[in-house]
């Protein structure tokens, strides 16, 4: 028999952020994405009741609103390794290229490059269970936004186009934020409804430069230790 893996999405409401831990059921090995320092020790008590030992910390990207926990993971998991994506251009124990996959026993996720909202964002496809992890990428109805770090609204559309709307239909979508207490989505319903990027590109170009959002309230801070804590 097939059992399925062990899956939790977990929320931390200050940043409003999304972690997603995925567990081999047989090797009772883990991975966990975009880990908040804030739910640390809530994330690791979790993972230890489960039974699973974490391998890696993934960040889909370096975080402008919230600290990653990923060093702080590390303590309770020493042999956990963090990753990033080769052209974030922070520090991390690995580096992930486009199209390289990460395992932990029967979990295995591809690393596919979505630039755009930074340099170095990175969707994981998990395609046995259909399933991607896009952090900010793509939000549910919406996307990350492209005003700082390196972002870049034609990559955005490009990126999302390329690598998340050519996944299957009924592949669930799994965001790295949301703001209207929404949790997943899917590839099909992005592709009709998401308000900026169903649209054409020259429409997208014209929304995303009228957003007019303020920055997040822990830029400051949380960049520079994202960049050397990952
Ligand atoms: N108010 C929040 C920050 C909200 C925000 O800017 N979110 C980012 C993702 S975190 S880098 C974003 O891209 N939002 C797009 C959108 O349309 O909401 C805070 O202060 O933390
Ligand atoms: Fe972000």
């Amino acid at each position: 028999m097939n059992r399925p893996i062990l899956f939790r999405q977990l929320f931390e409401h200050l940043s409003s952020t999304y972690t997603y831990i995925l567990g081999c059921p047989i090797t009772k090995l883990a991975v966990i994405i975009d880990p908040v320092i804030e739910t640390a020790d809530r994330d690791s008590e979790l993972i230890k009741e489960l039974g699973l030992t974490l391998t890696y910390g993934l960040n889909t990207h370096v975080h402008a609103d919230h600290k990653t926990s990923t060093g702080e993971l590390k303590k309770h998991f020493p042999k956990m390794q963090s990753i990033l994506s080769e052209k974030s251009g922070a520090r991390a124990d690995k580096y992930v290229a486009h199209g390289e996959k990460i395992k932990a026993g029967n979990i295995e996720l591809e690393a596919r490059a979505t630039p755009g909202h930074t340099n170095g964002c990175v969707t994981y496809v998990n395609h046995a269970q259909g399933m991607a992890f896009t952090g900010d990428a793509l939000l549910i109805r919406k996307c990350g936004r492209t005003d700082f770090q390196q972002g870049d609204v034609h990559l955005l559309y490009k990126s999302v186009h390329e690598q998340i709307f050519s996944l299957p239909d009924d592949y669930i979508l799994y965001p790295g934020h949301d703001y209207t207490g929404q949790t997943c989505t899917s590839v099909a319903e992005e592709k009709k409804f998401n308000k900026r990027l169903a649209k054409s590109e020259e429409e997208f170009v014209q929304l995303m430069k009228n957003l007019n959002l303020p920055y997040p309230e822990q830029i400051e801070k949380a960049v520079p230790y994202n960049m050397r804590c990952g």
